[in-house]
């Protein structure tokens, strides 16, 4: 089978972290990325040098010409357009294409249109912890059916180590916010964050990357859509 080619419209934290993750897979092929308001010598720059995820050492990274970075043997198309109508994404052999420029999205909306079951009984926050990644979500919540704050503990448990495994974590450690950086699972449940007030209200505390966990979704999202199609 071949690799899936994925193109990247807006190359700053989640474009270049979505590119590092492609860069890993054996079964993606990044072919071209879009910014039309950074250089190409910066965006090599920015790739290199990511203060959170540390530098990158897979491979050489280099300009081979104002239109392509080569990443090792590997050349990349750069385009510069701001209207995503017009980036000739065929040319470069893009398949799929990544959106993370955060114009042309509206995340917030989106939890109701991935899980129906969900509106009008879910809504919620993150905070955005003043590190300079990882987020944690604090969810309060109140039970029809009662359950104790062990229960609980043990369904997310055998979750994270059956069908949500690699995509939900579990953790009884003492743990702080920057523990988590370069955690690629969507959310590390807290065991001993969370509390009880009674067996039908209850708060549980998550952790996450908000950086590389979601940059891996995105990876995982293209594969899934790609195997679907
Ligand atoms: N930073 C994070 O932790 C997370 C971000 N997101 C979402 O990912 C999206 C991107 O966020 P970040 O990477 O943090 O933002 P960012 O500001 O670091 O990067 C956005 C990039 O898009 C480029 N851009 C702006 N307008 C453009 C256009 N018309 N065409 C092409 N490129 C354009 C900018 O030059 C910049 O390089 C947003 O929708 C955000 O909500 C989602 C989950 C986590
Ligand atoms: O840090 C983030 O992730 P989070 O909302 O999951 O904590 C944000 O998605 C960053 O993007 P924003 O600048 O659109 O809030």
């Amino acid at each position: 089978m071949g690799k899936i080619k994925i193109g990247i419209n807006g190359f700053g934290r989640i474009g270049r972290l979505v590119a590092r993750v492609a860069l890993q897979s054996e079964d993606v092929e990044l072919v071209a990325v879009n910014d039309p308001f950074i250089t190409t010598e910066y965006m090599t720059y920015m790739f290199k040098y990511d203060t959170v995820h540390g530098h990158w050492k897979h491979s050489d990274i280099k300009l081979k010409d104002s239109k392509t970075l080569l990443f090792g043997e590997k050349p990349v198309t750069v385009f510069g357009f701001r209207n995503p109508e017009e980036i000739p994404w065929g040319e470069a052999g893009a398949d799929y294409v990544v959106e993370s420029t955060g114009v042309f999205t509206d995340k917030d909306k989106a939890v109701g249109k991935v899980l129906p079951e969900l509106n009008g009984k879910l809504t919620g926050m993150s905070f955005r912890v003043p590190t300079v990644d990882v987020s944690v979500v604090d969810l309060t919540v109140r039970l029809e059916k009662a359950a104790s704050y062990e229960d609980i503990k043990k369904a997310i448990k055998a979750a994270s180590e059956g069908p949500l495994k690699g995509i939900m974590g579990y953790t009884e450690a003492d743990l702080v916010s920057t523990d988590f950086t370069g955690d690629s699972r969507s959310s590390i449940f807290d065991a001993k964050a969370g509390i009880a007030l009674n067996e039908h209200f209850v708060k549980l505390v998550s952790w996450y990357d908000n950086e590389w966990g979601y940059s891996n979704r995105v990876v995982d999202l293209i594969r899934h859509i790609f195997k679907t199609q």
